[in-house]
């Protein structure tokens, strides 16, 4: 459904130094700079997959999602999404994709978002009962139905999202790309959206790429994840993978009756204090034993957990190394 070859997007920006002085010095020499955002980057996405798009910040994730949704030409390298070079922008690709970017609302905001709708049906040339159905379907899933009505600059940043989201699907896409679709919500929001994405493609067999900085939203949807990092792809495999190469590494957490700021561990790991006054050491896991040994022996140890290492210092450590 998407298959991408050799991809790369360099950007050309200017500088300008500060000041009245600066924007007269620009007159007569702007100096220009290249940021390259996307390098080389090839992969291939079947039809109904839900591929995890990772990556620290400004490793070149909107940027890639932006040329495979057909708002950014590359600089260079082929891409095929649904059968289309996205950045012809044929009338059958723009019906194919929906896209949905939770920073930036693509609802009109003086308007209820049932006017939006109404706007996209045209465009997308969506016919009347299945837009119909589809809009009681979707606002019902996500519980927005008495919010259709209501001017989109009036609603609460969780309740705009569900919106967004609706709009991007009306027409049916075959591929749908969200780009931190959850940015900003509670857990509750955060938690119906995950569902609905879920719903949403085991019912259309859509394909999904998904960016976010949540590793729960990762983790409960994606089973494969394209790393990306300066650019660069890092890793492309199942999310588990990532997790298992890292097994060597476990938190200890634990509570302690009196302070335990001052106890020397072993290995000489360092202990970290968490704000709500609860403890942890991240230790190799042959060292673990001792580690506890030595915590049990010196401290009044009240509550003590061992945990895998959370998702996010698993990929954390592949940009590491
Ligand atoms: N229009 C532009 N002109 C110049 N540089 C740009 C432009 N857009 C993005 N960049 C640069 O390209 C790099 C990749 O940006 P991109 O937005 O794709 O990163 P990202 O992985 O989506 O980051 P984040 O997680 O912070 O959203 C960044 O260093 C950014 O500063």
């Amino acid at each position: 459904m998407i298959e991408v070859e050799r991809l790369s997007k360099t950007f050309a920006y200017h500088t300008k130094k500060e000041g009245l002085l600066g924007s007269i010095g620009n007159l007569f020499h702007r100096p220009t700079l290249h940021k390259q955002a996307v390098s080389e980057v090839s992969f291939r996405i079947e039809g109904g997959e839900i591929v995890g798009l990772l990556g620290p910040n400004g490793a070149g994730k909107s940027t890639l999602i932006k040329m495979l949704s057909g708002i950014l030409y590359p600089t260079s390298g082929s891409a095929r999404v649904a059968g289309y070079v996205p950045w012809e922008r044929a009338l059958a690709f723009r019906r194919s994709i929906g896209i949905v970017m939770g920073q930036r609302s693509q609802l009109w905001p003086d308007l209820p978002a049932m006017d939006s709708y109404l706007l996209n049906q045209r465009i997308y040339d969506v016919e009347e009962t299945a837009f119909r159905r589809v809009i009681v379907e979707l606002s019902g899933l996500l519980d927005v139905r008495r919010l259709l009505d209501i001017q989109v600059r009036r609603l609460s940043l969780g309740e705009r999202i569900k919106l967004d989201l609706i709009g991007a699907l009306l027409h049916s896409p075959r591929v749908v790309f969200l780009d931190e679709p959850t940015i900003g919500l509670d857990f509750a929001a955060q938690k119906s959206i995950r569902g609905f994405i879920r719903d949403y493609c085991d019912r259309f067999g859509a394909t999904i790429v998904l960016t976010s900085h949540y590793s729960t939203d990762i983790e409960d949807l994606c089973r494969r994840v394209i790393v990306t990092h300066h650019g660069k792809l890092l890793y492309d495999g199942e999310l588990v993978r990532i997790a298992d190469r890292f097994s060597f590494a476990k938190i200890v957490r634990f509570r302690v009756r009196s302070a335990a700021a001052a106890v020397a561990l072993p290995f000489d790991y360092a202990l970290q204090e968490k704000p709500d006054g609860e403890y942890w050491i991240e230790a190799r896991s042959e060292h673990v034993n001792e580690v506890i040994r030595v915590l049990l022996d010196r401290l009044e140890v009240e509550d003590l957990r061992i945990e895998h290492l959370p998702l996010e210092r698993s990929i954390e450590s592949l940009y590491v190394g």
